[in-house]
């Protein structure tokens, strides 16, 4: 693409599906020259690294895999986290992208080097690499967060922290704690309350939780998939259609289709009904913010529990860690064996960005976002930041399956490259002034949604940053932001 001397052509940072999408897309674009930095042993991101009990994907398998490359042998409904990541590695072989990773690198920052017009990516092991082009995919839910409670290094059993997890732990005869009430923690509780002695949730805030319709994908159906694959293209549609419609009525469009949100709740609360018998841990289970204001889960299997004799449900506040347990704020300390840390990520604080970034006139991407407002025009790129693109940035994310996000930014990568090479360009960045528009707009979209027009206030969402405000999730319609993506004007960059 372009003739002065770098290491790389291209730079991407991560290689879970965001960073694999990118270099699928490079790779279409002709460009061969690009290394995929991971810190991880491996590939596939947050399906690497997560393998907890429990784990599988919550938006239906059809939908959460590429749409070039479709899967017809999906196991089940929602598939298992160790068949999303056979999948990365099945893309990953038939794309040819293993040869461009390189594992056990750890990114620390990267700077642009105005004069030889290159990024230079620092690992933590003092190397540096140049590049023409510079992608991050580093992830959302990709920093772990730790809760610092007093005392927790004096722990003397074992803590495990979800992203960790030690496979074929065996919680028999053990009494567990699971600090977190996340989509994790509802997928884990019920795998751990099957053998724990005894099992303590501490809840600090309760999620939505709709009934999950999973079952196994019969192989008749996988077969017809396989053979015609329109079949399982029109299977993903209409699931497509499906989130869309509860994304757009309950959630983006709150203050007008209040009914949808209020329909959504109230199954919720209907599922809870039918499956916990005590009217206390009802009460204690049911959410004081409404449905959308932090991602909602599916589960057939997480309210029973909490009938179960040996389950219970702990909402006071943790006070500290001692080596025998918990103590909590009221002064009553709960015995614990194992300590599980369903606690999440750090998203807000550490993911954006994931390392240190410095672009044109020295500006750094984080205190950049935090002094002034999280921003990133089409969720993608960012004024003074030539030749970068941030996957995961303020609103990027579709709030459905992140392929929808993906796949929505290989569109934008390729329009933008597509436009360069027409101009025999080798460099781009986005214009102050598009970025600002693409920012008024957000804002204004989100207004009516349920993050500013209803009640999140109890949510502790990683939806909002710091500041308090929604700028995790794109405002508009899957289809909306497909097209967008695709067709930004090309005047909204600045080339050469
Ligand atoms: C338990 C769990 C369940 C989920 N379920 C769903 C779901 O059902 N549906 C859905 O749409 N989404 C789900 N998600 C969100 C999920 O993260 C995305 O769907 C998707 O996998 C994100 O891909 P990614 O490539 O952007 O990020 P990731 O998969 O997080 O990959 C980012 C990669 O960047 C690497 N990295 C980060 N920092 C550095 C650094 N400094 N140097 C080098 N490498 C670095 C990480 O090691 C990681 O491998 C889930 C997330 C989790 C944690």
């Amino acid at each position: 693409m372009s003739q002065r001397r770098v290491d790389h052509e291209v730079v991407i940072v991560g290689a879970g599906f965001g960073g694999m999408g990118a270099g699928i897309e490079f790779k279409r674009l002709g460009v061969d020259d690009i290394a995929i930095l991971e810190r991880e042993d491996d590939l596939g991101g947050t399906w690497h690294v997560n393998h907890y009990p429990g784990l599988a994907v919550d938006i239906a398998s059809v939908t959460y895999s590429y749409s070039f490359e479709p899967n017809p042998y999906w196991s089940r409904l929602f598939a298992p986290g160790a068949e999303l990541k056979r999948y990365a590695e099945h893309v990953a072989d038939k794309y040819d992208l293993r040869r461009h990773m390189e594992f056990g690198a750890v990114v620390e920052r990267a700077d642009w080097d105005e004069a030889k017009e290159c990024w230079a990516v620092r690992t933590a092991d003092g190397t540096v690499r140049t590049a023409r082009y510079l992608v991050t995919a580093t992830g959302f839910l990709s920093q772990p967060h730790t809760p610092d409670f007093p005392g927790i290094d004096t722990f003397a059993g074992d803590i495990i922290h979800t992203t960790a997890w030690p496979d074929g732990y065996d919680f028999g005869g053990k009494r567990a704690a699971v600090i977190g009430t996340g989509a994790t923690a509802v997928q884990l509780i019920p795998e751990i309350a099957r053998t724990a002695r005894e099992l303590t949730v501490f809840q600090r805030t309760p999620i939505w939780v709709v009934p999950k319709i999973d079952f196994p994908i019969p192989r008749p159906v996988q077969h017809l998939f396989a053979r015609i694959p329109l079949a399982q293209k029109a299977a993903r549609a209409v699931n497509t259609s499906l989130l869309e419609a509860l994304m757009v009525f309950g959630v983006l469009h709150y203050r007008q289709a209040k009914p949808g949100n209020r329909l959504a709740a109230l199954l919720a609360k209907t599922h809870m009904r039918l499956q916990v018998r005590d009217e206390a841990i009802r009460r204690a289970l049911t959410p004081h913010y409404d449905f959308g204001c932090k991602r909602p889960t599916f589960s057939n299997t997480y309210f029973r529990v909490f009938n179960q004799p040996t389950v219970h449900l702990e909402t006071a506040t943790i006070d500290s860690v001692v080596p025998g347990g918990i103590v909590l704020a009221d002064g009553r300390r709960v015995d614990v064996d194992t300590l599980v840390l369903a606690t999440g990520f750090n998203l807000w604080d550490a993911n954006f960005p994931a390392f240190t970034i410095v672009g044109r006139d020295g500006r750094d991407l984080g205190k950049w976002w935090r002094e002034g407002r999280f921003q990133a025009y089409e969720g993608i790129s960012v004024p003074k930041f030539p030749n970068f693109l941030t996957l995961n940035s303020p609103y990027s994310y579709s709030g459905l399956s992140y392929f929808t996000t993906i796949e929505g930014q290989m569109k934008h990568i390729a329009r933008l490259f597509g436009e360069m090479r027409r101009r025999g360009a080798t460099r781009f960045e986005v214009t102050e002034r598009a970025n600002a528009e693409f920012l008024d707009r957000a804002t204004r979209n989100l207004a009516s949604s349920v993050f500013y027009a209803g009640d999140c206030s109890t949510s502790r969402s990683y939806y909002f940053n710091q500041h308090g405000e929604a700028t995790l999730l794109r405002p508009n319609a899957t289809l909306t932001t497909l097209y967008e993506q695709a067709n930004f004007p090309v005047s909204d960059y600045v080339y050469s």
